[in-house]
């Protein structure tokens, strides 16, 4: 597995119509990443560095990448966040770093940390108009070169664009040492593309949504990889969990290609972030953003499968708010009604711009163009029990309860057409979520 370098920097025509730009300039993985840095930044006249990590990454890694900075020379300053409890990416985080950025007038943020912190670091310093670079700790997400920032206002996931870091410089022993479990939830995270390419697809195939076949097998070679490896990644190989780093980092450049994160997130992570939701609600304990996906997945694959057998396509309506839906609405997100509601604005917008493309009625050509992806699906299951993530309902925090409610759900969280937005355009959500769910029923007796 490769990182795309002569894709990065440069702006790239594309067979799909659009120009790319990934303004990641540099990417190092190098056991000697260190030497290399204090070069870089005074190459660049980025001499005043704001350091960013959380209590474990400074632990980790970050007092070293400070001691070696201060040692080389460099001016650093450092914010490490203290909080007892899993640090939020929220508005009280990226003030914090905003609030260190301008005392110190740093010229640079080096985030040193994972999916939170890469994600406050890129918010924060977009937010102040000055570059990041990024130091990753561990193989847990594919967010490190994305240019999106999946942040959590009001216990909502909200991504919004930010830009991509400047660098990225990885130290491979840091991210093979990380916890097991942060090397399932980057496998988790990774396995997830099975569903978010078949979603991107299948709204593709019905409404013509605008596609990228580069970007797509940007995300589809690590995908596949990931699934043919997972045996290797349970035990910890190496060079394996090298290449799943790479396949994070290349479905990354993913979503910087397209600006947002449509190959990388359809319903598989619509239900992550609504469990993020009942985490912040005190619901369920908080859990890993990528054994969540992973957990998903399975689910996902059986609405799937409920779609394969479908006779015939209803031509779909559009969603409608409803006074009786917006009080739903607004009595069960809180604080958060108000993001959820222009979720659905915009959702509704997608349908009145895309009905007027809907391209077929025949389940049996839909079905046809999804045969690559479907056809994965076996093979799929198979890399998630080699990876122990079917069992994880009771460590998740899931009950039948909830999963019905997020099945029911999840498509509220965000404007992106996915197959629970096709059941609903059916009438068939509720069935479908009965059929699914009938599996545990089934395994209890
Ligand atoms: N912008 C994007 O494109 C994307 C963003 N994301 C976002 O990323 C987040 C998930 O990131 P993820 O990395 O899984 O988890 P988190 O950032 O939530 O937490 C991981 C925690 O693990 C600890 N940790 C990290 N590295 C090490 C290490 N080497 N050794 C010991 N402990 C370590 C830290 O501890 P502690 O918290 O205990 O201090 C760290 O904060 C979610 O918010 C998700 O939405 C995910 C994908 C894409
Ligand atoms: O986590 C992501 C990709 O892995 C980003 O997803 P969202 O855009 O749905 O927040």
């Amino acid at each position: 597995m490769d990182i795309p370098y002569a894709l990065l920097g440069n702006k790239q025509s594309c067979t799909c119509g659009r120009d790319h730009q990934v303004p990641i300039e540099k990417i190092v993985i190098d056991e000697r990443m260190l030497e290399q840095l204090p070069p870089y930044l005074a190459g660049e006249s980025l001499n005043q560095v704001l350091l960013v990590a959380d209590a474990n990454t400074y632990r980790v890694f970050g007092d070293q990448v400070y001691q070696h900075l201060l040692g080389a020379g460099v001016t650093c300053d450092v914010h490490v966040f203290q909080a007892s409890h899993d640090l939020l990416p929220d508005e009280q985080a990226i003030a914090a770093i905003r609030q260190a950025v301008v005392q110190s007038s740093a010229t640079v943020v080096l985030a040193v940390g994972s999916g939170v912190i890469n994600d406050v670091a890129r918010y924060a310093s977009y937010s102040e108009g000055i570059p990041y670079i990024v130091i990753p700790t561990a193989p847990s997400m594919d967010g490190y070169a994305s240019s999106v920032a999946a942040l959590q206002f009001n216990g909502v996931k909200t991504t919004l664009p930010a830009h991509t870091p400047k660098a990225i410089f990885v130290q491979p022993e840091v991210l093979s040492d990380a916890p097991f479990e942060l090397i399932q939830a980057g496998f988790g995270d990774l396995i997830g593309k099975t569903i978010s390419l078949l979603d991107w697809k299948l709204s593709h195939v019905l409404f013509g949504e605008y596609f990228c076949t580069k970007s797509y097998e940007m995300v589809l070679t690590p995908l596949q990889y990931c699934v043919e490896h997972a045996v290797q990644v349970r035990d910890r190989d190496q060079t394996t969990i090298k290449n799943l780093f790479v396949g994070l980092i290349n479905a990354g450049i993913a979503m910087a290609m397209m600006g947002n994160s449509r190959p990388c997130s359809g319903s598989e992570h619509h239900c992550s972030h609504y469990w993020d939701l009942l985490a912040y609600q005190g619901v369920r304990p908080h859990a890993s953003h990528g054994l969540q996906v992973g957990y998903a997945v399975q689910w996902m694959i059986r609405f799937y499968r409920v779609f394969a057998k479908a006779s015939s396509i209803e031509a779909p309506l559009s969603p409608a708010l409803t006074p009786e839906r917006e009080a739903q609405i607004r009595a069960f997100y809180g604080d958060g009604a108000n993001e959820i509601l222009t979720v659905f604005r915009d959702k509704v917008s997608w349908y009145h711009e895309h009905n007027g493309d809907f391209q077929t009625r025949d389940i049996a050509l839909v079905l046809q163009k999804l045969e690559p992806e479907l056809s994965m699906l076996p093979a799929v299951e198979r890399a998630l029990r080699d990876m122990n993530i079917p069992e994880m309902m009771d460590a998740l925090g899931l009950t039948v309860d909830i999963l019905r409610e997020t099945f029911l759900h999840a498509n509220e969280l965000r404007s992106r057409y996915t197959i629970f937005d096709f059941l609903v355009s059916q009438g068939e959500l509720d069935g479908a979520t009965r059929n699914v769910l009938a599996i545990l029923e089934v395994a209890k007796k």
